[in-house]
């Protein structure tokens, strides 16, 4: 069975600080997203994405995925941002800003010229667009399946609803169209939906309502500021034992069922068919993702093809 890799926390640290740089390592998240952007001020820009160099080029033993946010391309920064930081071997680039997909493509030419300068294999560099004005929405379609280098759509609410010219409540209603179509983007290029952070880094309350909700939608897992945010993120995200089990009995009753003859069954008096059974199948590999089981789930057999 293949295990889809985990990204339901990806915190952000400031490439300007040694202090939380340095932390990186023993940080639980799934990955990091080393700011170069706006957490970055102008005056610090050059010297921060030597600083992002030199921490990664120390950092060997990497535990957790590596993605750098870079400027955006049309800046100044943003070119010399991936000459820098592209030879100490992040796994990914965060692109903020990517309203069109061929600013994604500019960004994917540009990877494969650096990856022929370094001697690596094309595509080693993956991509994570920022989703986060009104025009980045309309177009995240188009951008899902820009190139193959993505490892999904990122949303971003602040410079969204700053797009908006409106404010951004802790309800969420205002997000709640653009988050949609950045799900639907993702599901249909087969690529995962990263949801943006929640600025209110004291509130743990109102992070799990956002987040259980966000799950709810379709999103994969979230971007975040503060490490305290992390396990919150990881509880809502855990699959729950119940839902596990009941997985089991559906994949059992299926197989059962194609012995008797037929594509139905029923399971404790509820309907067991295909839709079921693909959404007890996403349950178990996301529980095996988490761990939580090791079997070996013939997909062939449990969709009944030959
Ligand atoms: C939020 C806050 C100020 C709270 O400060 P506080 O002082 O209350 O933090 P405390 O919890 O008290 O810190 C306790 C200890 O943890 C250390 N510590 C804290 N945060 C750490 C961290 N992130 N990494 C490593 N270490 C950390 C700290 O150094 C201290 O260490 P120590 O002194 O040793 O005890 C702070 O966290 C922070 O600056 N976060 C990063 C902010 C940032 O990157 N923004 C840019 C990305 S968003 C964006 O751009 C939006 C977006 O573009 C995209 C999108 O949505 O995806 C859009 O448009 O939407
Ligand atoms: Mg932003």
């Amino acid at each position: 069975m293949s295990v889809f890799q985990l990204r339901r926390s990806l915190l952000y640290v400031p490439g300007n600080m040694p202090s939380m740089l340095q932390n990186i390592p023993i940080f639980e998240s799934d990955g990091v997203m080393i700011d170069l952007e706006d957490a970055v001020p102008l005056s610090e820009k050059d010297a921060a994405r030597i600083l992002v160099r030199r921490f990664l080029e120390n950092y060997q033993d990497r535990n957790k995925e590596i993605i750098v946010r870079i400027n955006a391309l049309d800046t100044k920064w943003g070119e010399d941002d991936l000459r820098a930081v592209l030879p100490a071997l992040p796994d990914g680039i965060r692109l903020p800003k990517a309203d069109t997909p061929e600013i994604v493509e500019t960004l994917d030419t540009m990877l494969t010229e650096f990856e022929e300068e370094l001697g690596l294999e094309i595509g080693r560099f993956k991509i994570l667009p920022s989703i986060e004005s009104a025009e980045g929405v309309i177009n995240c379609i188009r951008t899902a399946k820009s190139t193959k280098r993505l490892i999904g759509l990122a949303f971003g609410a602040e410079d969204y609803t700053a797009s908006l010219e409106i404010e951004r409540t802790k309800k969420g209603e205002e997000l709640f169209a653009a988050r949609t179509r950045v799900v639907w983007a993702c599901k249909a290029a087969g690529i995962q939906a990263i949801d943006t952070i929640f600025a209110d880094a004291g509130d743990m309350e109102g992070l799990h309502r956002e987040t259980q909700l966000i799950k709810t939608l379709g999103f994969s897992g979230k971007s975040l500021v503060n490490p305290r945010q992390i396990d919150v993120i990881h509880e809502v995200f855990a699959p729950k034992q119940e839902d596990v089990d009941y997985a089991l009995q559906v994949v059992d009753a299926i197989q059962k069922a194609r012995e008797m003859g037929t594509g139905v069954i029923s399971l404790h008096g509820k309907m067991v068919d295909a839709p079921v059974v693909k959404r007890a199948v996403n349950t178990l590999k996301t529980a095996q993702a988490h761990g939580m089981i090791d079997i070996e789930l013939d997909e062939e057999v449990i969709y009944g093809q030959e």
